[in-house]
């Protein structure tokens, strides 16, 4: 029997890989990922559809941007090939600005709820995705009600990304709210440890679909379990499920999903990471913005070619980064505030990070940002910062005392400063440094009160 359908709301956090970038790719090695309180809130509610109207429709809209979106028809496909859902149009005048993310989330989700809960139970819905304001860097306003949640006014495609992992976080979120609406508690419940990995195994498949490469997943890993040491998964997990629409699509991923005949060796620790009380992890936002993909690509060319120079770098790399996280631990348990050990650890780690740029030729802590983190490092307060993930031009992560002065005085150092990009390609962009408002939160994805969002929802 279907649950009783009812609103659902389900957040997921932003993620900052503070250290083990590239490293993380490789089940040798580990990442340490924080997860941020920025959250993506995914509510879903039944369709209110005129008496007599069937529609196998379901509607997912942003309201904080504009034209942001998406209507999709979906139907049961032959030979157990899962539900395909197809982006609707009012007019085939109108652009189809298709978000595969959510498309594919969607024909994900509904594919793993077909196999509990026949199709003719899947009820239409309305789908609203609202954003904490630090995924971009767009000015925003404050809406009618003076809600939490801003309005961007823009186009979601003009919205500059702060790289806090929004497609990431929204994937978990979305997955967890339609499973959360259309299961009952005894087939999903995202409040045990079965519902958790069940979501975490089924917004992998579907993110990495997504975004049409399997990347370490830590991003995805921290939506939904928060601040961790994370291990990947083997690659090959996610080699033969196959797509919506082939046949035994839906079984392959129903099994995937509950493990059943496949085993995910994703290797989550939670007690390995922790932020000292008298410490906050601030993020700043260099608007410029880097092409991860390339340099990903360019570092792991790098390590095939020159295995043993790689290899050297990397278990050196390692160990700074588990000094770092025991560092951090020994702070918080002792509740010491003697920072000069931590210092030491994130300037050995950005030193190896740096010859890791100078050996593979990526711009991974390009000179710009070396300038940038020196600056913000002798900031009374300040014990020291990275490059997180893929580095290059993306935001830097500060440890900084937990003191209002210090975030300050950081604002007055960055007030002024300008980050050129692709200086030395000659190609300069100017890009503006800016405190992010976000902080480190421990916890992953969670239900949400579906009345908090005021006017951005429907029924509200
Ligand atoms: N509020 C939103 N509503 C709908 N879709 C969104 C929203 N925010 C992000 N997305 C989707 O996520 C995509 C951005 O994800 P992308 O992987 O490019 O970067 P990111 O995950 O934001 O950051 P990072 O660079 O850290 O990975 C957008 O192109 C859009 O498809
Ligand atoms: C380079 C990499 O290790 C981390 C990328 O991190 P970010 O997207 O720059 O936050 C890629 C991955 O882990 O999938």
């Amino acid at each position: 029997m279907a649950a009783a359908l009812s609103r659902k709301a389900v957040s997921a956090p932003g993620k900052v890989l503070l250290a083990g970038g590239y490293l993380v790719l490789d089940r040798e090695h580990t990442g340490l990922v924080f997860g941020l309180d920025a959250r993506i809130h995914v509510h879903i509610e039944p369709l209110q559809t005129s008496q007599g109207v069937v529609l196998s429709e379901i509607i997912v809209k942003s309201p904080q941007f504009l034209n942001a979106n998406w209507e999709y028809g979906y139907r049961l496909t032959e030979g157990e090939g899962g539900i395909a859902v197809t982006q609707l149009r009012v007019s085939v005048d109108d652009p189809l600005l298709r978000n595969p993310f959510v498309e594919t989330a969607l024909s994900y989700a509904l594919t793993y709820i077909s196999t509990s809960l026949p199709h003719h139970l899947i009820q239409p819905a309305s789908i609203s995705i609202i954003a904490d304001t630090d995924y971009y860097s767009q000015p925003a306003k404050r809406s009618a009600s003076n809600s939490r949640f801003l309005n961007f006014d823009v186009p979601l495609w003009d919205a500059h990304k702060t790289g806090l992992g929004s497609s990431a976080a929204l994937v978990t979120a979305f997955t967890g709210a339609l499973l959360a609406h259309y299961l009952p508690k005894s087939r999903f419940d995202l409040t045990t440890d079965t519902g958790r990995q069940r979501l975490h195994n089924l917004s992998q498949a579907a993110h990495c679909a997504a975004q049409g490469k399997v990347g370490s997943g830590f991003d995805v890993a921290s939506a939904v379990y928060g601040s961790c040491l994370y291990k990947r998964f083997s690659p090959s997990i996610l080699q033969s499920h196959g797509e919506p629409g082939t046949p035994l699509f839906s079984k392959k991923l129903k099994a995937l999903v509950d493990e059943n005949g496949v085993k995910w060796d994703t290797e989550i620790v939670k007690s390995a990471v922790d932020i000292p009380k008298g410490l906050r992890l601030v993020m700043c936002d260099v608007d410029c913005g880097s092409k991860t993909p390339g340099m990903v690509k360019k570092v792991l060319q790098w390590r095939k070619e020159k295995p043993e120079e790689a290899e050297k770098i990397w278990s050196e790399l390692q160990k700074r980064n588990d000094g770092l996280a025991a560092e951090l631990v020994r702070l918080s348990k002792s509740n010491s505030t003697e920072y000069s050990e931590l210092r030491e650890c994130i300037a050995r780690i950005r030193a190896l990070i740096r010859e890791m740029s100078e050996a593979s030729g990526v711009p991974i802590e390009p000179e710009e940002q070396t300038q940038l983190l020196d600056t913000c490092s002798k900031i009374p307060g300040v014990v020291g910062g990275v490059v997180p993930g893929a580095g290059g031009y993306d935001a830097v992560s500060l440890l900084v005392e937990n003191k209002p002065d210090v975030i300050e005085s950081i604002k007055k150092a960055l007030a002024d400063w300008k980050v050129n990009e692709g200086v030395d390609t000659g190609a300069v962009t100017i890009g503006k440094v800016s405190m992010l408002g976000v902080r480190e939160e421990m916890e992953g994805v969670r239900l949400e009160d579906p009345t908090m969002y005021g006017e951005w929802v429907e029924g509200h």
